[in-house]
């Protein structure tokens, strides 16, 4: 490694550190444990003493904060989850900037993320399991798309289940249908795919979510990788829907399209 290399490391490393469990933020929010270090936030879980529910507090790394971008990001996050006053995505309580950082205080989805139910709970989803959670997430995500926006990182680990109601959260990569397009030219097709700022990339990444449901239940039956139109055992209308939705067809325009397509199966 260059050492100027080390030395960046070691900045990030020493002002991107997390704040410790028990520290009082804005004389208020309790830190209780980190929930994740993104490449632009770090997540903790935190007591709101004032009125003492457990809350998500986000802090902008401050190796970002002084960055344009870095705080462009941040703006953007809090200004959508403003415009989203929705039961299923989480609620922002509050927006603060202090000499800890810049921080976004939104509600606690307690519950567990696809990711947790398919890998470690094992839980198995039927085609018919898959359709009505598609249906019941289209629904929300039609509510944001009205809205202008495309949340752009629609996986398993973003989407929660809590007390049977499904949840979106962490709209850290969404944004508005007129932000201007930050794709470089030579990206990964896939990542045009999740990414393009336009509708089609939050049903293209329910096509991706709906495969990993799909595949909870599926036992190879040989070594031999086949594609997942042959590995699946689903009828060909869903087949025809998620070739669609996967971009390997004409894709769908809208939630609207692709959600009459559903419940006609
Ligand atoms: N509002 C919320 N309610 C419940 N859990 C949340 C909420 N927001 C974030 N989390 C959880 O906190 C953890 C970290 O969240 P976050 O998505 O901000 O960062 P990350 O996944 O570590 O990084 P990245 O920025 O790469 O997505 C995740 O496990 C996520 O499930």
């Amino acid at each position: 490694m260059m050492f100027s290399e080390f030395q960046k490391t070691l900045q990030r490393l020493w002002f991107d550190r997390p704040i410790k469990t028990g520290r009082l933020i804005q004389q208020r929010y309790s830190i209780i444990e980190v929930l994740g270090m993104g490449s632009y936030g770090i997540t903790y879980l935190a007591l709101d003493r004032k009125t003492n529910t457990k809350i998500v507090l986000k802090q902008l790394r401050t190796t970002k904060a002084r960055t344009t971008s870095g705080l462009r990001s941040f703006q953007r996050e809090s200004n959508i989850l403003q415009t989203l006053q929705h039961k299923r995505i989480p609620h922002l309580l509050d927006v603060f900037e202090n000499k800890n950082g810049h921080f976004i205080v939104m509600e606690w989805i307690q519950g567990e993320t696809f990711e947790d139910l398919i890998f470690r709970n094992g839980y198995t989803y039927t085609e018919l399991d898959t359709i009505r959670i598609l249906l019941d997430l289209l629904a929300i995500v039609e509510t944001f798309h009205e809205k202008g926006i495309i949340h752009r990182d629609l996986r398993i680990p973003n989407i929660i289940e809590r007390n049977g109601e499904l949840h979106i959260i962490d709209f850290g990569l969404a944004c508005f249908l007129t932000d201007p397009e930050d794709l470089g030219p030579d990206e990964h097709p896939e990542k045009i795919r999740m990414r393009a700022v336009t509708m089609k990339s939050d049903l293209f990444a329910l096509g991706h979510f709906a495969l990993f449901l799909l595949y909870s239940s599926y036992e190879p039956q040989s070594k031999k990788e086949r594609g997942w139109e042959e590995e699946l055992d689903i009828t060909p209308s869903l087949k025809t829907i998620l070739r669609k939705m996967l971009q390997l067809d004409k894709p769908f325009e809208s939630v609207n399209e692709t959600r009459t397509a559903l419940e006609n199966i």
